[in-house]
């Protein structure tokens, strides 16, 4: 297996620290749609949205999914990528997609011990336990609809992997 593989899922998922440990287990590439349109633009997505609303920031990440997508790599995704249908099927027919799943309980408390607000904006203007509630019920559909593996995320990020490893029938890490 050579193509690339998404991992999708809400704020405070673990897509970027499951993912990144998931390319090295694998000997894979790792990027990152958030990290690199930081980098590339010098953005922040605060920045982003605060210069061309939400539906800005969107149209970039949809670029940024494109351009960064390629073989050996695994690609950890912004939470909203589902939001678009054109997102949903491109990863879905290119690659390999796993929903890093878990609770707006967990998600919230994670998001609380690390906040980095300049790439989380509120999207809501709710607290963060309100907030992560409202956006699974508005995604949960979205993020399984894309998903060809839904894992549990909350475990610690090494037994994720393994997880991972396991729906794919790799070997595991160690
Ligand atoms: N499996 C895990 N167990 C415990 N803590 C975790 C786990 N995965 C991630 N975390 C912690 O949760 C926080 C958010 O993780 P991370 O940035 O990887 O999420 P993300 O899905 O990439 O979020 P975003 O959509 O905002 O980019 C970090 O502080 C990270 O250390
Ligand atoms: O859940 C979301 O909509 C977002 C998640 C982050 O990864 C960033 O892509 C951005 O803050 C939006
Ligand atoms: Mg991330």
């Amino acid at each position: 297996m050579t193509q690339p593989i998404f991992m999708v899922g809400a704020r405070g998922a673990g897509k970027t620290t499951v993912g990144s440990a998931l390319a090295k287990a694998l000997g894979y590439k790792f990027v990152d749609t958030d990290l690199y349109l930081l980098r590339t633009s010098g953005l922040s997505v605060a920045d982003i949205v605060d210069r061309e609303g939400w539906a800005g920031f969107r149209r970039r990440e949809t670029e940024t999914l494109k351009a960064i997508s390629s073989p050996l790599t695994v690609v950890a995704t912004g939470g909203g990528v589902v939001l678009s249908a054109e997102n949903r099927d491109f990863m879905r027919q290119t690659g390999t997609v796993i929903y890093l799943r878990s609770p707006a309980s967990t998600l919230a408390n994670r998001l609380e011990d690390a906040p980095m607000e300049d790439q989380r904006p509120t999207l809501t203007g709710k607290p963060i336990t309100e907030e992560m509630m409202q956006v699974l019920n508005e995604r949960e559909a979205l993020y399984q609809q894309a998903a060809h593996h839904v894992v549990d995320g909350t475990q610690d990020p090494t037994q994720v992997v393994n997880a991972i490893m396991e729906a794919l029938a790799l070997p595991m890490a160690r």
